[in-house]
C-alpha cells in the first residue's frame, strides 16, 4: 500500500516548521527521513500518525486521503514506532503487544488463537518472549522499544512510520529491527539519524534542512561528501561497503582544542 506525502507544510508560533514537503514510498518499499536536529523529521511523521495535522498538504494511504479516514480505519492499516509512545500504565509485556490488536476489534473482545499466536511470533521476532511476563515498567529502554515494536507488528499494518526506532538499542538489535523492515513487505517510512544504517536499510532517502526536502533518491545518489558537508556540517569519507555496496561514512572527529576547559 503506497503512502504518499503530498506537499505538506506546518507552521507553528508563526514559524514554518515544514515546507511543501512531497515524498512517496511506493508499497513495500523503506524510505528514510533523515536531517540534523530541528530539520522537521519528527513534524513530518507526527502528520503520517495523526498527531499533527498539515496546514496545507494531503497524506494519502493507498490513494485515500489518511486524515479523512476514521481513526480506527487509518490504525488497520498504519502503525506507529514515536517518540512520544511511552509507557505508563504497569501492563505486562504481553497485555501491552495484545493492544495492538485494538484497531480490528470490538471492545474488550478475547483475542482468537491466530490473534494469540500472532503476539506469541511479534514477542519471538523482536526477541521479548521471555519477557512476556514482566511488568513493561521494569524493563529497560531498549527492551520496551522492541516490545512497542512487536505491539506495532501485532497491528497488522500495511504502513509502518518509525520515529528514530534504534534509539536505545544495541547493535545486534538495530541490525534485527532494520532487517526485519526491509525484509518485512510493508511500506515503512523511517527517521534515522544513523546515516550509515539509513543507507544499509532503505531503498531511498529523504533528506531535510529547516523544514524543505533538499535531496531525495538510493543512498548511493544522496549519500555524497557533499552533501554530508552542505547539510550536517561535517567532513565525511564515503566509502564503499565490501560486501553491500551500500555507502559508508567515515568520520574523524575534529581536533580544534582551545586549551579551556571553562568559559
Ligand atoms: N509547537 C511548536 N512551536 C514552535 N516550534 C516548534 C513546535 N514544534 C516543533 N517546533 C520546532 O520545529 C522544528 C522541527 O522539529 P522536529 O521535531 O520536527 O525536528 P526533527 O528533525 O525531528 O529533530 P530531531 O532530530 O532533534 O529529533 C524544531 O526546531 C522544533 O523546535
Amino acid at each position: 500500500m503506497e503512502l504518499t506525502l503530498d506537499r505538506l507544510s506546518v507552521t507553528a508560533n508563526g514559524t514554518t516548521l515544514l515546507r511543501e514537503l512531497s515524498l512517496d514510498v511506493p508499497g513495500g518499499g523503506v524510505v528514510g527521513l533523515v536531517g540534523p536536529n530541528g530539520s522537521g523529521k519528527s513534524t513530518a511523521l507526527r502528520c503520517v500518525y495523526r498527531a499533527l495535522r498539515p496546514h496545507t498538504g494531503t497524506v494519502r494511504i493507498g490513494g485515500d486521503d489518511l486524515h479523512a479516514l476514521p481513526l480506527r480505519d487509518s490504525a488497520r492499516r498504519l502503525a506507529a514506532l514515536t517518540q512520544e509512545n511511552t509507557v505508563d500504565l504497569d501492563f505486562t509485556v504481553r497485555e501491552l503487544v495484545a493492544l495492538g490488536r485494538t484497531p480490528h476489534n470490538a471492545g474488550n473482545q478475547a483475542l482468537s488463537r491466530r490473534e494469540r499466536d500472532l503476539c506469541e511470533w511479534a514477542m519471538e521476532r523482536m526477541d521479548v518472549a521471555r519477557l512476556a511476563d514482566r511488568g513493561v515498567l521494569t524493563l529497560s529502554g531498549g527492551e520496551r522499544q522492541r516490545v512497542l515494536v512487536a505491539r506495532a507488528l501485532v497491528q497488522e499494518p500495511s504502513v509502518l512510520v518509525l520515529d528514530e526506532p534504534t534509539n536505545h538499542l544495541d547493535v545486534r538489535h538495530q541490525i534485527q529491527l532494520l532487517s526485519l523492515l526491509r525484509g518485512s513487505g510493508l511500506t515503512v517510512l523511517v527517521v534515522l539519524h544513523d546515516l550509515n544504517l539509513a543507507s544499509a536499510s532503505c531503498d531511498r532517502l529523504g533528506v531535510l534542512r529547516d523544514g524543505r526536502l533538499v535531496a531525495a533518491g538510493p543512498p548511493t545518489e544522496v549519500l555524497t561528501a557533499e552533501l554530508v558537508r552542505d547539510v550536517f556540517g561535517v567532513e565525511a569519507t564515503v566509502v564503499t561497503h565490501p560486501v553491500t555496496g551500500d555507502p559508508q561514512l567515515l568520520y574523524a572527529l575534529t581536533t580544534h582544542d582551545s586549551g579551556r576547559t571553562t568559559p
